[in-house]
């Protein structure tokens, strides 16, 4: 299908829009008018420059608070219409969108809109255009599509048809099914949005909280689902109000907004090879102070790089990569069924593709390297002889805990998902010292892939945060008080959790109460769920904003402790302020 974008998406002048645009492939824009009103260029050069991108100018939008009204209003707004009519000419624009009436001139008369709407259809058809017709969630009087869908059919205009837009559709919890009983040549319109489930004012939410599709908790797929069936052929097109979008570079928007298409339309992207694991990821570190945490919670310096400076640690299944930088995770690396497909996918997702490395890998939006591996990477790596002795229990990586800068979160959550071919598990909030925090964690089915995206929930303050988009890499245990018992022998950095905690937990979850005092004694957390039980415990930061942790997972508990978070942070915190 052709993929169109409203110019709204978009931060900055009309041209930087266009050309963003087109750059990330899109076939068409909806014109949002403002975009025009501001722009130095005539309609018809405009038109012009869209027709040397490629772009169609599919909507002209919008037009605002036409139907229903008194016959001196009426005349006003035919009038309007009618100079629009004259821009959309010039611009090449056949379609313009009415938005249903907030007017409070407007009155509560069906008969009487589906009217006034003939006439205005009547007068578009004369110079060749069409009228969509668009219930917006918070119209005067129409609200929802079968509102509007009755308007419609009452004016019976053949260039009298609807908009849908899956935003105003989805956030009223209407039936969508009823979608499939309307005739698809009826279906002018198709505007395609995502949106985090909030309970709030639905302009509000409208206006401020959009996301492209994927990004939020709409059922995008379904919707879509129904309104193809409808017939309607039109374009897929992206009509995204997002604060932090319209201010972002628009060449990246747009290609974040592909993505959401390119996904949503799955069936025609190479499926994503089956993942089997964390091979491994690798740390950038100045100094032997992450090798020396590594070797005293149980890790073994097992291989060196043929050719470069990279050691290779491993405890089991958990692997381990260093090498010199600035101190952060520089890669993760998955275990892929076909790398090469992996790379295919990634491809055709818009990823950009890694140079001058020797595993297949992508750039991830916060600059992650992520590389697909089969068997033969730990080749490269031949072995030192260095003993591996019992260990700490380790048996391999649980999860990769990226924080991100805040004008990424969406967009990296979405690329992780895609170009992995990850499940998005559900996003948690929590109030931590230094703001809110959420956290989204993305996974494959076998649970032994999982990615965890943190990010503040404002822009972060300046003051004191107590790390740098910390980031942490979680090793599995089976058994966490055994582990830390083991790695407080080794002398591992554990980071020692306050007694408050421990009377907290104590009054929320009743742990057992031997239980809880080997807790207690060895620093490690507790959390449960539906499923199960979550032991962890961490490490302090080692350099600026890497540290460890261990997690014990018990009878299929699926979060991330996230309720402990906080407790960590403060710790964390603690920490660097007696080291100065
Ligand atoms: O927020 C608005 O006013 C607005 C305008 C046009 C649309 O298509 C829409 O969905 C919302
Ligand atoms: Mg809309």
């Amino acid at each position: 299908m052709r993929r169109s974008i409203a110019t709204v998406c978009l931060s900055g002048t009309l041209e930087d829009k266009l050309a963003a645009a087109a750059a990330a492939g899109f076939d068409g824009i909806e014109m949002f008018e403002n975009d025009l009103v501001v722009s130095p260029h005539a309609p018809a050069e405009i038109r012009r420059r869209c027709a040397d991108l490629g772009l169609s100018i599919d909507l002209y939008q919008p037009f605002r608070d036409f139907e229903a009204v008194p016959p001196d209003v009426l005349a006003a707004n035919l009038r309007r219409a009618e100079r629009k009519f004259d821009v959309m000419a010039e611009l090449g624009a056949d379609m313009m969108l009415v938005c249903s009436s907030v007017s409070p001139d407007a009155v509560d008369d069906d008969d009487l809109a589906a009217e006034q709407l003939h006439l205005l259809a009547d007068r578009a058809a004369a110079r060749g255009m069409r009228i969509a017709y668009e219930a917006l969630a918070w119209g005067r009087f129409v609200d929802t599509f079968d509102h509007s869908w009755r308007i419609v059919r009452r004016g019976d205009h053949p260039a009298l048809g609807l908009c849908l837009d899956s935003f105003h559709v989805l956030s009223r919890g209407t039936d969508t099914a009823a979608i499939r009983t309307i005739p698809g040549e009826k279906v002018f319109f198709l505007q395609l949005a995502d949106a985090p489930r909030l309970h709030m004012d639905v302009l509000q939410w409208s206006r401020h909280h959009r996301l492209f599709p994927g990004q939020g908790a709409f059922d995008l797929a379904a919707f879509v689902g129904h309104v193809l069936s409808t017939g309607y052929a039109g374009p897929l097109s992206l009509e995204v109000f997002n604060d932090v979008f319209r201010q972002s570079d628009p060449w990246r928007a747009a290609v974040d907004a592909m993505r959401s298409l390119l996904l949503l339309e799955q069936d025609r992207l190479p499926p994503a090879p089956a993942l089997s694991g964390h091979a491994f990821t690798e740390l950038e570190v100045s100094g032997p102070e992450v090798a020396n945490a590594l070797a005293a919670m149980g890790f073994c310096h097992a291989g060196q790089h043929r050719t470069k400076p990279v050691q290779l640690w491993r405890q089991g299944a958990a692997r381990v990569l260093l090498n010199e930088g600035s101190g952060q995770v520089s890669a993760l690396a998955v275990e892929s069924a076909d790398p090469e497909r992996s790379m295919a996918r990634a491809a055709a997702l818009h990823a950009p593709a890694l140079t001058d490395v020797s595993l297949p890998g992508v750039a991830a939006p916060d600059g992650t390297a992520v590389f697909f591996c089969s068997d033969g990477w730990l080749e490269d790596f031949p072995r030192t002889g260095e003993h591996e002795d019992a260990g700490a229990g380790l048996v391999g990586t649980d999860h990769v805990s990226l924080t991100q800068p805040f004008d990424n979160f969406d967009e990296a959550a979405l690329f992780y998902r895609s170009v992995l071919g990850l499940t998005p598990e559900l996003a948690t909030e929590f109030a931590a010292p230094f703001g809110l925090v959420r956290s989204r964690a993305v996974s494959n089915v076998a649970r032994d892939v999982r990615i965890s995206l943190d990010v503040a929930l404002l822009r972060r303050g300046e003051w004191a945060p107590g790390v740098p988009e910390p980031q942490h890499l979680a090793f599995a245990t089976r058994d966490a008080i055994a582990s830390a018992k083991e790695m407080q022998a080794r002398g591992a950095p554990l980071l020692a959790i306050p007694d408050n905690y421990y009377d907290d937990l104590d009054s929320r979850l009743a742990p057992p109460p031997d239980l809880l005092a080997a807790l207690r004694e060895y620093s490690v957390l507790y959390d449960r769920d539906e499923h199960g039980e979550f032991l962890h415990f961490y490490t302090d930061v080692l350099g600026s904003r890497v540290f460890f942790e261990v997690v014990q997972r018990i009878d299929g508990y699926a979060g991330y402790g996230a309720a402990n978070a906080p407790v960590r942070m403060a710790a964390h915190r603690r920490l660097r302020l007696s080291r100065g």
